[in-house]
Formats: structure tokens, sequence, C-alpha cells
């Protein structure tokens, strides 16, 4: 879509010129949609721009530095143009709307999506990713530009997890920097929004010795920078919080460093963050390659040009590899105790994508009413009530499984809702489709019934989603592009629900919640399974068939061990969607929520689980990875999800160091 350019294309100013990039915007030419995102210096929309989807980013002015400022950074990014950066396409630079819009990257940022999804990239993704960013980098460095705010949270992903390095508030041309360096420059380097607010101490982890001495900028900070991010992407730790490396995670745990303290230790003793292990298929020079990137002296760090050379040789090396590497992976073996009775049920629907669809659907209901979910706190009017302060984290993997069948969402601060957070798990059967359909449109039918009380929202969100998707699959089914016909897939759904100081859990099948109330664990959902005799006579009085089946009670024909769900087209209405809900008042008592797929709680019970965060560091998604590689170990065979909600604060220390 090829916008028009009206001359003179410039701002209002005439100081920002493009020739590609439209400065000039009719308002009617887009709309604001959600913020994805509150960085520390914007707010960034999703937005529409001519008919297509964009990312809005709307700068906080208050001051008319903060104008000036605007100005220089739309300078700077019409003059960039390479394939690893954010690309503008184009500003708004009137009164009495700043805004920059870009290309939406769908996938997000790079530090939610190591630490939020617990991705964890293969080597060879990490020298993709990097050679990429490397390149944008030397881009930069060689047309005198240094980006000064390199960080995870800086890189965004597209669908394909292809890098694009953004964020450029705080980029300056090298020409200037003498200047700014003068400045005191570290009164406009305030921590990060969002996830990195919460979690961490703001950019400094990611500062060279230097900047942390207020001395010089240049380029070689960039590539200090550069060095700790390649090294997240390989350990999937976030700096300086590592619990596997002994020695250092003492020093810094035990000692409660504070962040002059954090500082002083980088600058004075050459600390840094544990570095990546070589066993892990890691190349050695890879490792040097990192540790000369964040040595001490700017001078001795490899330039933009040396590191390009290096990552595209380690790349080359790294593929020639590659055979030998996709045969390892294909040779695990899969076990699959819920579907023993089932054929084999995956890839018919392979190329259709089923979030995409669920995300219509909760676009769509959304739409439709606006949602007023504060009718859910006002039906609740005791003023002097307890309202836990919720922080929380998961961890998902696909454990001993070839595939990865479970999906789950966090969504605290619903719809900006101070007090409103909800959480839901979804593991799916004979297939991932119904999983990921539901992940996506459990959300938006929840807001859309705002209307009625909180049990009616969960009540009809969980039925209402399965209808969509049943009607989904027919309607593929009816189009040939379902090859399989008699393809039923299914999936488990576990939602809790947190207002002021209620949680409701609604759940359908065999995923648990729990939590841990004055030291006990106190379970808020029962499962659902053919062998609990109160569900068989459910089935069987709604015209279902209960067998023994392989190795214990199942929905026949298709051997399902639970008895409700979303989707399971052939065995409707017996297994049924409706929900269980319970409703719980939460006190000082209450510590954490722990929800999570059978895979969990099938190597251990919620005690197990209760001690286990015990002794981890409070930090929710560190808990949820302790969780679910504790369980792996334990010889859990399936997909394990684990989300923690810590419904007390945890203070700083306990949480980061
Ligand atoms: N084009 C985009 N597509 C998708 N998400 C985006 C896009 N631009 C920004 N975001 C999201 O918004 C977040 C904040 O954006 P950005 O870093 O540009 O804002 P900021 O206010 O400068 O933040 P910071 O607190 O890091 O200074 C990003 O981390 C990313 O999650
Ligand atoms: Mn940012
Ligand atoms: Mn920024």
């Amino acid at each position: 879509m090829a916008m028009e350019i009206v001359e003179p294309n410039t701002c209002i100013r005439g100081c920002c010129t493009s020739k590609s990039i439209p400065l000039h915007l009719s308002p009617s030419s887009f709309t604001l949609l959600s913020p994805i995102a509150k960085g520390s210096e914007s707010v960034v929309y999703e937005a529409i721009l001519n008919g297509r989807r964009v990312a809005a980013k709307k700068p906080i002015l208050s001051t008319s530095d903060d104008l000036d400022k605007f100005h220089k950074h739309l300078q700077l990014l019409c003059n960039l143009d390479h394939l690893g950066v954010a690309k503008l396409v184009a500003a708004h630079a009137k009164p009495p709307n700043y805004l920059f819009f870009f290309e939406l990257y769908e996938a997000g940022n790079l530090a939610e999506k190591l630490h939020v999804e617990e991705w964890s990239p293969s080597v060879d993704q990490v020298l993709t990713i990097t050679l990429r960013l490397a390149k944008a980098l030397q881009y930069l460095h060689k047309n005198g530009i240094v980006h000064r705010d390199v960080k995870p949270a800086n890189v965004l992903l597209d669908e394909k997890l292809s890098p694009y390095l953004a964020d450029f508030g705080l980029a300056e041309y090298k020409k200037d920097l003498r200047e700014v360096n003068l400045h005191n420059w570290r009164s406009s380097g305030k921590p990060t929004g969002g996830f990195h607010k919460k979690n961490m101490v703001g950019t400094l982890i990611y500062m060279a010795p230097e900047i942390l001495r207020k001395e010089m900028f240049t380029e070689k900070s960039d590539i200090y920078s550069f060095g700790i991010l390649i090294n997240e992407l390989l350990t999937g730790v976030v700096p300086y919080t590592d619990l596997r490396a002994e020695a250092q995670a003492h020093t810094v745990l035990e000692m409660n460093y504070t962040e002059q303290q954090l500082t002083a230790a980088i600058v004075s003793s050459g600390l840094r963050p544990a570095l990546a292990e070589t066993g892990l298929n890691i190349p050695k020079s890879l490792l040097d390659l990192i540790q000369s990137c964040w040595g001490a002296d700017p001078s001795k760090r490899p330039s933009s040009d040396d590191v390009v050379l290096e990552l595209e040789s380690l790349w080359q090396l790294e593929r020639e590899k590659q055979p030998s590497h996709f045969l390892e992976t294909t040779s695990i073996s899969r076990s699959d105790k819920d579907e023993v009775a089932i054929k084999n049920t995956r890839d018919y629907g392979d190329n259709i994508n089923w979030s995409s669809q669920g995300e219509c659907l909760s676009k769509k209901s959304s739409l439709s009413t606006a949602p007023d979910l504060k009718s859910w706190s006002r039906s609740t009017d005791d003023s002097s009530r307890y309202v836990p302060i919720v922080s929380c984290g998961s961890f998902a993997t696909c454990g001993k499984r070839e595939s990865m069948e479970d999906t789950h969402f966090l969504m605290p601060h619903m719809c900006n809702e101070e007090n409103i957070h909800l959480f839901a798990i979804f593991d799916g059967h004979r297939g991932a489709a119904a999983a990921e359909f539901s992940a996506k449109a459990l959300p938006g039918l929840i807001q859309s019934l705002s209307s009625t009380s909180a049990q009616e929202a969960l009540s009809q969100a969980f039925v209402r989603t399965d209808l969509a998707f049943r009607k989904e699959i027919h309607s593929h089914r009816q189009s040939n592009r379902v090859s399989q016909k008699d393809w039923h897939p299914g999936c488990t759904a576990i939602a809790s629900l947190l207002v002021d100081n209620k949680i409701f859990v609604a759940n359908v099948g065999d995923s648990r919640a729990i939590i841990c109330r004055a030291g006990s664990s106190f379970a808020l959902s029962k499962a659902h399974l053919a062998t609990c005799i109160k569900e068989r006579n459910r089935v069987i009085g709604e015209g279902g068939r209960i067998e023994w089946l392989v190795d214990t009670w199942r929905v026949a024909p298709a051997g399902l061990q639970v008895t409700r769900s979303i989707g399971d087209d052939d065995l409707k209405p017996a297994v049924t969607a409706e929900p269980e809900i319970s409703e719980t008042i939460l006190s000082p008592d209450d510590e954490f929520l722990v929800m999570a797929s059978d895979g969990l709680w099938d190597a251990m019970n919620d005690e197990e689980v209760i001690g286990i965060i015990r002794d981890t560091v409070k930090e929710p998604s560190m808990c949820s990875k302790r969780l679910a590689t504790e369980a792996a170990a334990r010889g859990s065979g399936d997909n394990i999800t684990v989300i923690v909600v810590f419904l007390r604060p945890v203070s700083t220390a306990e949480r980061i160091y």
C-alpha cells in the first residue's frame, strides 16, 4: 500500500523531511486501537493507518524540551532504512497529535519472548537473530549513529521471529555526543516500561562500565550492551539474576545488592552476567565474542564490523552442521497417555492458523460491546475489603512430547483495570487446534460479557468458545481445508478471574488451580475425569458412553480421559464445555495461586508444589520454571504449563537478587 505524499513533505517546523515517509496525515486516515505497551517515554498502540494495521508510538510530551526531542527523533528516523531496523511508515508531527507509525511486529519484543513466554532459541536461531542485529548496528555506526539503548526490550520480532532494532529515543549522532555526554545523560536514561519496570533495575544492566562511570559514550558502548544481549539469548536468564551460576548468584543473592552496589561491582570488580555454558552445543568462539564485547576497556572491544564478520562465520559453520542436528530431534519417541485409543491425529488442519481464527472472534466480540469490567467490582462494594497485590509469571514446556499442545495467557490488570486479572491454561488433545483457538478467543468473549456477573461471564465465554470452535472446524471440514473428516480436536480449559478480593475459577478438564493459604494448599478446582463417579454418571446421563479402554475409564469411542472440554465435536453434548466455577474470598493469609496443566500434577502433589515455591526466589516466572523443570525431571511425560501468581507484594531484594 503506497501512501500519498503531500508536498512539501516536512514537519511543522520544517526540520524533518523525507522522500518516502509521509509526514502529513489527515486525521481521518488513522485510528488508535488498544495500547500494546506503555514505555517510560511513550505509549505504543495498535493502530489502523489507511486500512492497514500498524503500531503507533505516542511520546509523552510535557515540556518544550520533549518537543525538541521529538523532532530530533523524527529527523533521525526519517534517515533510517535497513532490514534490521524497525520501519517507520509515517509520522504525524503537528499539534495536537505527535505520533510515529511503525510497521507492526506481531511477536512483540525479545525480552517478553524470552522471559514471559520463556522462549529458548536454538543456537542456530540465536546466530540468525544476532547476525541480523549486528548488521543493523553496523549500519547505524557507519552512518554516524549510536543507539544507546540496545537491550532485548528494544528488539521487536515479526511472526517469523526476525528481529528489528527499535526505540531510537536515546539515539544520537556521534558528532553531537560530546555535548550529550557533558549533559548528565542519566537524566534521560529512565528505567524501561512494562514488564521490565516490574522486574529489573531498568537499563542499568545493559550499560557499559564507562557509562556507569559517567564517561564518554561511544559506539563501543553499544557493543557492550550487544554482548550482554547475546548472552541473555543463549542463557534465557535476565542478567545478574542467574541462579544456576553458583558463585556469582551467591554474591548477588546473599549480599542483597542495591542498584548502586551492582553498579560498583560492574565497574570496579568486573562483575558480568553468568556466561552461557559451553555444554549446550554453543560454539566456544561465540562465548569468546561475548566476552570481548563486554570487556572493560572500550578500545579493546570489537567494532560492529568485527562482530558481523565473526557472527557470519559462526552462522556458516552452524548451517553446515544442520542435517545431523535434525536427525537427532526427530528420533525422540512419543508417548501419549491421553490418546492411546485415538488414531494419529496431528497435521490434518495444519494450514489453518487457529490462533488467528480465535483472535478474530475475540476482537469481534470485544468490539461489539464496550467492556465495563468495573461492574464486577461494583457488585462487591465493601470499600474496606482486602485487595491482593498481584504479580504473575508462567512457564511452558513441551517436555518429552514431540509437539506442544498446551497454550496459556496472562492478563494482569485486564483492560487497564487495576484490580482485575485473568489467567488461563488450555491443554490440547488430538492436536493443538482447540487450545490455540481458545487461548485467543476467551479473553475477548469474557470482556464482552461484562454486563453479567463474573461467574456468568466465565461460564458463557467457555460455552461460546466451544460453539465457535466447533462451528469453525465444521466449516473447514465442509470446505475441505481439513483433510481428515473424523478429526475432532479438543482441549481442557482453566481460567482464574480475580476481581478485587475475589477469585473465580472456571474449569473443564484436568488442569488444576490451588492457592497457598496460611502455608497449606487449598484447591480451587476439581478435575473432570472418567474415573470420577459423579462425572461418569453425568456423561452417561447425557447419552455418552464410558468404557474401560487400555488402562482406565474413558469416554468412548474416542477414548478421552477428560469428561468436559472445549471442542471434541464427536463427543458432544456429553463431554460438555460448561465449566464448574468456584468463588473464593481472598484474605491476607493467601500467599500465591498456582495453575497448571496435568503434566505438573501427574508428577507432584500440592504440598510438593508449595514446598518448591517456598525455596525458590520469589519471582513468579522463575517459580513456574522451577516447578515445570522439576516435574519433567521426575518423569512427567506430558506437556507442562505452569502459572504462578503472587497475591502479596514481594520485596525487590527477594525477587531479583
Ligand atoms: N512496531 C511495534 N510493533 C509491535 N510492538 C511494538 C512496536 N513498537 C513498540 N512496541 C512495543 O512497545 C514497547 C515499547 O516501545 P518503545 O521501546 O519504542 O517505547 P519507549 O517508551 O521508548 O520504551 P522504553 O521504556 O524502553 O524507553 C516495546 O518494547 C514493544 O513491546
Ligand atoms: Mn523501549
Ligand atoms: Mn525508549
